[in-house]
């Protein structure tokens, strides 16, 4: 694997002052660019400047360069201009073809940030360019070329000619010259001739005689989306800090003015107020003119949450998924212009092209779809984390569960603690009971809601109070079981329980989304009568509806939530009172804030215990603490049910308890005994194929080279399985894994790197590395 030379690769003012001789040389001729592009090698390819480009052409541009035996055009990055050195053959090297954009894409830091995540994360330097523009800055969406024209004013002509000319033109054509000299800038052909009150033919007779010429331009028409977003937003004031906020802002702006690269983890109890403390930190970073990025979970991107900051600051850009490739351009184009004081958005907007970023803030740490699950595999907390040093800004990390991961850096003292134990307004936390539902009888007879959580219920809707009910599966029913061989319907690409949307009437795979018509009989055995156990948020919402009448009742999931703008619609209505009973998954678990809240009931704790996922029971806390911090928001105060079938699981108790240090010593004391993260780092090599036997030979066969190559380069690295994965099918894929265990990360790079060319290929089989994997299935 070719490294690229640290040397010529970031702006040309760091090129050493005294090039050595042969530089000096070759610096007369040849003239090169370095060239990465999106295909998963890490390779750096060198291809000729022409001479009309030196002049522009820099590190960050994007090209486009024959590649290939067929030389067949594609795009590419630009990471390093420079003379060629002693090295370099110059024979037979391509030559760049063209720049792709009107501005550099990547400055220098970026372009850093981009190479340490190809190294952290296994992947090539191309794929993280390619990944960290959007489609829309690539495709130009949004704009479009125009001819426009203009006068030729450095004419090879004598300038009294020139005047004598002008002084014959006939009048339509005298007229649009005019229009031309006092416009001082480039005319489209209908703005000309509507100035000039003429048809196109003075225009072409003019370009005729050498005084005007005309010329492609690119014009944005991007609609102005801000407006209305802005539209109905009043302008508030910062509030009052309390004393644990006044607090914590002090401390943060002490590094923010010390403009210190380091990394602070807010723990705040839910219904702290931590928003309010980033609003305030951004205020200062925003008073020097800077920019502040803010990373939340897509699903927090919640109205509410999106008018905090837009009451609060004049420019406010929201990347969401739901973004026409249009409107990111835009965005991306008046933040790197840096227009847009805060950034908001889900994982990626941690690439945001902000040009003087004062601070990083990832609010909700703890959650899992910070990690990107396909190449490259970054997580964008450590991302966030490298980016504020390279920069030299705070990073804050924002959770009332924060990961055992940051948890374990502030113990280490690596990363400073700024803690907010208390709720605003002297705001007590909600009691929660576990209800244990064993013995339940209605649990028994398939009911969803038990005894206990029925009378909370009743209780806090007569008293005018809201519910959330809180249920991780989505669907009617998770599966459909057969009473003669007792098993379960799965999928026929994927080894996976087929869940069953009742209002459609079809049996559907969460994975890959195959869908049929339930069955009449077993596919195994033919038996008959298969049964819908179990119950998913369209069965609750069923019963609730039965058994609350009364109420009207709302569904979250990403069934109802489909189409743009159903998630505000509804939480708008939550908001106003129009809906009593907010039921849902993981989309309703965070970050709302409605005071009227006054019970919350997890309707099954278990759901996410019983994985076999080194993670289940971390999970299982932050899901519990964060679903039960939703209540108890107001006055009347707020209680939550837990129903389970494991009420003395620690995970269980501690949030229960709002313990997350008791929680935190009890889990870290686990992980240490078995020397997991974040004790260690893992490096996840999942493969898969038509064949299940030879996706399980060439998976041992991989293992085993990678262990031999630890011994002989004395790697301090276990190989562990491999195993058939958790989900052994999935899209008719057979799928084998195993681990690269480390007490440093260097380690499994290290040793990937010295063996990754090296490793046999398979046909039919392929296979992925995923560090610091976050899913285990
Ligand atoms: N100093 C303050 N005085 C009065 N109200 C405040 C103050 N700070 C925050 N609040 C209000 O308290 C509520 C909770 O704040 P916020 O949503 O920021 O909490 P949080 O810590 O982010 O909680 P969670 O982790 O549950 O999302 C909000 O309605 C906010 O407007
Ligand atoms: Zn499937």
């Amino acid at each position: 694997m070719s490294k690229p030379k640290q040397r010529s690769l970031f702006e040309e003012d760091e090129l050493p002052e005294n090039p050595m001789p042969w530089e000096r040389e070759s610096a007369q001729g040849l003239y090169l660019a370095q060239i990465v592009l999106n295909r998963p090698v890490d390779r750096v390819f060198h291809y000729l400047v022409p001479e009309s480009m030196r002049s522009v052409l820099r590190a960050g541009y994007r090209v486009r360069v024959p590649f290939g035996r067929g030389n067949q055009f594609v795009a590419a990055y630009c990471v390093g201009v420079g003379p060629a050195d002693e090295n370099q053959p110059s024979i037979r090297l391509k030559a760049v073809e063209a720049i792709l954009d009107n501005r550099p894409l990547f400055n220098a830091k970026m372009l850093k940030l981009t190479r340490w995540i190809a190294d952290r994360y296994l992947c090539s330097w191309g794929q993280v360019l390619e990944c960290v523009v959007p489609a829309g800055v690539k495709n130009q969406a949004g704009t479009r070329l125009v001819t426009v024209f203009e006068l030729i004013t450095a004419v090879p002509r004598a300038e009294n000619e020139v005047a004598e000319v002008i002084s014959k033109l006939p009048a339509k054509q005298r007229a649009v010259f005019d229009v031309l000299k006092s416009a001082n800038k480039p005319l489209t052909l209908d703005e000309l001739t509507q100035a000039a009150n003429c048809g196109s033919g003075p225009v072409q007779s003019l370009k005729k005689k050498s005084l005007i010429r005309s010329l492609q331009k690119r014009v944005s028409q991007f609609s102005n989306g801000d407006e209305a977003a802005y539209a109905g937003i009043k302008k508030e004031d910062d509030l009052q800090l309390n004393i644990d906020q006044r607090r914590a802002l002090d401390q943060l702006l002490s590094a923010i003015r010390g403009k210190e690269g380091s990394t602070f983890v807010l723990h705040g109890v839910t219904g702290s107020g931590k928003t309010e403390v980033y609003i305030q930190a951004i205020r200062e970073v925003v008073s020097y003119g800077q920019q502040a990025i803010v990373l939340v979970p897509e699903i927090s991107l919640t109205p509410q949450a999106i008018q905090r900051f837009r009451s609060r600051f004049d420019s406010v850009a929201v990347l969401h998924s739901h973004l026409s490739d249009s409107d990111r351009h835009y965005h991306w184009q008046n933040i790197a212009a840096g227009k847009v004081q805060v950034i908001v958005g889900a994982r990626s907007a941690v690439f945001a092209p902000a040009p003087h970023l004062g601070l990083i803030i990832i609010d909700e740490e703890h959650e899992t779809s910070f990690k990107q699950e396909t190449a490259p595999r970054y997580h964008a907390r450590e991302v966030a984390r490298k980016r504020s040093e390279l920069e030299g800004v705070p990073l804050i990390l924002g959770s009332a569960t924060p990961t055992l991961n940051s948890w374990l850096r502030v113990i280490e003292k690596k990363d400073t603690l700024i803690s907010m134990p208390n709720r605003v307004n002297n705001l007590a936390m909600p009691g929660v009971n576990i209800i244990d539902v064993r013995n339940d009888a209605r649990i028994r007879r398939n009911e969803s809601i038990g005894r206990v959580l029925h009378t909370g219920m009743q209780h806090a809707l007569e008293a005018g109070g809201q519910v959330i009910l809180f249920l991780n599966l989505r669907g009617y029913s998770p599966a459909l079981w057969c009473k003669g061989c007792g098993n379960s319907v799965t999928c026929p690409h994927c080894e996976i329980s087929l869940t069953w949307h009742r209002d459609k009437n079809l049996a559907v795979c969460h994975s890959c989304e195959f869908s049929s018509q339930p069955p009449k009989q077993c596919p195994r055995c033919g038996a008959p009568g298969l049964r819908f156990v179990g119950a998913g948020t369209q069965r609750l919402e069923e019963e609730v509806r039965a058994k609350f009448p009364g109420y009207s009742c709302k569904r979250m999931d990403s069934d109802t939530m489909r189409g743009v703008g159903s998630h505000a619609k509804v939480l708008n209505a939550f908001a106003a009172g129009d809906v009593d009973i907010l039921l849902g998954t993981q989309m309703i678990a965070k970050g709302l804030d409605f005071p009227n809240v006054t019970l919350v009931g997890v309707v099954d704790a278990d759901t996410m215990l019983h994985q076999p996922d080194l993670f289940a029971s971390e999970r299982t806390f932050q899901l519990i603490a964060q679903v039960a911090g939703r209540t108890g928001r107001g006055m009347q105060g707020g209680r939550v049910f837990v129903q389970t079938a494991s009420p003395a699981e620690p995970a269980i108790v501690k949030a229960a308890e709002h313990d997350f240090l008791g929680f935190s010593q009890l889990e870290l004391g686990h992980r240490k005994e078995m020397n997991a993260p974040p004790y260690s780092h893992f490096a996840r090599v999942i493969l898969r194929g038509p064949q299940e036997e030879r996706v399980q030979d060439f998976a041992r066969q991989l293992a085993q080279i990678l262990s031999d190559a630890a011994s002989e380069k004395q790697l301090d690295v276990q190989i562990l399985g491999p195993a058939p994965a958790p989900i052994i099918r999935l899209k008719k894929y057979f799928r084998y894994h195993f681990q690269l265990a480390a007490a440093n990360v260097e380690a499994i790079l290290q040793l990937w790197n010295e063996i990754t060319d090296k490793l046999p290929r398979e046909k039919a089989i392929e296979y992925i590395i995923d560090v610091d994997p976050v899913n285990m299935r």
